[in-house]
């Protein structure tokens, strides 16, 4: 790992220094760290639905939902700079109070809010430095793979794709350039399971200064803490479940270690990405309600998972018996998640199906009210060449759901009248019958 970039001999100790004691690398001040995670202030921890919603920050005017402080500047009394805030860039009211809010839920002692979960990634892979190598997973979110690939290509980054789900793979590659193990659990979109805590102990055992960096987007602080776990650092795209209502882009990184605090921050502010005053406020509207959608968008996830299953198809979804890390995937989460995928044997008639949907919209993303149905292929993960994602065996006939909070039965409705108009089931007087293209092929989403 990289050390942090040198503050210079040269560099002039700013006025903001005197104002605020707390100066970063660059000698700017920092806005005020933080609230630790659990309560310090002596009230006992609430459940995290709880949580979610309560605050007990100190509105000057005892204002119940956070203002939006929507200004580039603030004023200073002195001309020594005296006032908690500068510049919106540095640090901004609102967003301190979600990323105060945040480092609470997400069990940390330094949360921090950027544009959206690339951004957050882009601010964890500053890190790194030309040589470091990183061991990540043969199934992740495209968007992470092209970012990872720019920096293979462009800044002199090791990349190693390994099968996340071999413990022993991994451990094989792990040596003492490894800076970064990147994880993703349950994969996006295979919904393979990785098994954070073994990999965390066996990452830093080998190499203690490496950092295991967890992408916990797919179950979001509701259903899964993977700094308990040993993760290092946690960050998750906040344009999912926690604001819910696919109005925002958004991210959040959190960690416990301060000093690789004050370095993410340092990029934040030296890079602008932080969060917007206006998108904080409907992050932070949005994840009061994350435990209520949770519950009723997994609920409804379990009942479709159930209802492909019933018709024959392969279904990945770790909220059903027949996932293969059924077990692994308990161990480490509360819940199975709003995701699941399936396959149909052909991708013609995959696409003859989601273009036949009607409550599910055809569209990327997840971790929204609505249900939304794709093909990673073709959609989210089409940044990922023909060539690799075969090698990764990524099926091209691959259906994403993301299921919302509409009623189940209407959503179990479109999906059969979906899946008979595309000629993916036949309806007879005994019922449902699937056609044969729809039959799983090895039946095993691992494998
Ligand atoms: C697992 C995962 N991580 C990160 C991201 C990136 O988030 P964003 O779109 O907010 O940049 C996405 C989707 O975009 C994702 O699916
Ligand atoms: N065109 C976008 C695709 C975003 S995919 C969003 C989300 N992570 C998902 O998995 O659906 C891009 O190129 O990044």
């Amino acid at each position: 790992m990289s050390t942090p970039p040198e503050t210079g001999s040269g560099s002039k100790p700013s006025m903001a220094k005197k104002a605020f004691g707390k100066v970063d690398l660059d000698g700017h001040n920092l806005p005020p760290s933080p609230a630790p995670s659990s309560p310090s202030n002596g009230r006992r921890r609430y459940a995290l639905a709880t949580e979610l919603v309560y605050t007990d920050s100190k509105d000057q005017y005892g204002a119940s939902s956070i203002p939006i402080y929507q200004s580039a500047t603030f004023k200073q009394s002195a001309a020594t700079g005296g006032g908690e805030y500068d510049y919106t860039r540095s640090g901004n009211p609102t967003r301190t109070h979600l990323e105060r809010h945040m480092a609470k839920i997400m069990n940390a002692t330094r949360a921090l809010a950027v544009g959206s979960g690339m951004g957050a990634l882009d601010v964890i892979t500053r890190l790194l430095r030309p040589g470091d190598e990183v061991v990540t997973g043969d199934d992740l979110y495209g968007g992470t793979n092209r970012l990872l690939t720019y920096l293979a290509t462009n800044q002199g980054i090791v990349v190693h794709h390994v099968d996340t789900t071999d413990v022993e793979r991994v451990k094989e590659v792990i040596s003492e350039k490894t800076a970064m193990v990147l994880l993703e659990t349950p994969t996006n979109p295979l919904i393979k399971i990785v098994d954070l805590p073994s990999i965390a102990r066996q990452a830093h055992e080998l190499n203690p200064k490496a950092l295991v960096i967890v992408d916990n987007t797919m179950l979001s602080p509701m259903l899964c803490n993977p700094l308990e776990l040993g993760a290092d650092i946690v960050y998750e795209s906040g344009t999912k479940y926690l604001s819910g209502h696919h109005d925002i882009m958004a991210g959040i990184i959190a960690c416990n270690d301060p000093a690789i605090g004050d370095k993410m921050y340092f990029t934040i502010n030296s890079t602008g990405c932080g969060l917007s005053p206006n998108d904080s406020f409907l992050l932070m509207r949005g994840v009061k309600t994350l435990a209520i959608r949770m519950e009723k968008q997994q609920a409804n996830a379990q009942a479709i998972a159930e209802f492909l299953e019933s018709h024959g198809f392969r279904v990945r979804y770790p909220g059903l018996k027949s996932h293969p890390q059924y077990d692994l995937h308990w161990s480490i989460a509360r819940g199975a998640g709003a995701v699941l995928s399936f396959e149909t044997g052909d991708a013609a008639l995959s696409e003859r199906i989601v273009e036949a949907a009607r409550l599910f919209g055809i569209s990327v993303s997840f971790g929204c009210v609505n249900s939304l149905i794709s093909m990673p292929c073709q959609m989210s993960h089409a940044s990922i060449d023909a060539k690799t994602r075969a090698e990764r065996q990524m099926p091209e006939d691959l259906i994403r759901l993301c299921v919302g909070i509409e009623d189940v039965n209407d959503l179990i409705d479109d999906l059969q009248r979906a899946l008979v108009q595309a000629g993916a089931v036949t309806l007879t007087i005994d019922g449902f019958h699937a056609n044969n293209a729809t039959q799983s092929s090895s039946g095993s989403a691992s494998s």
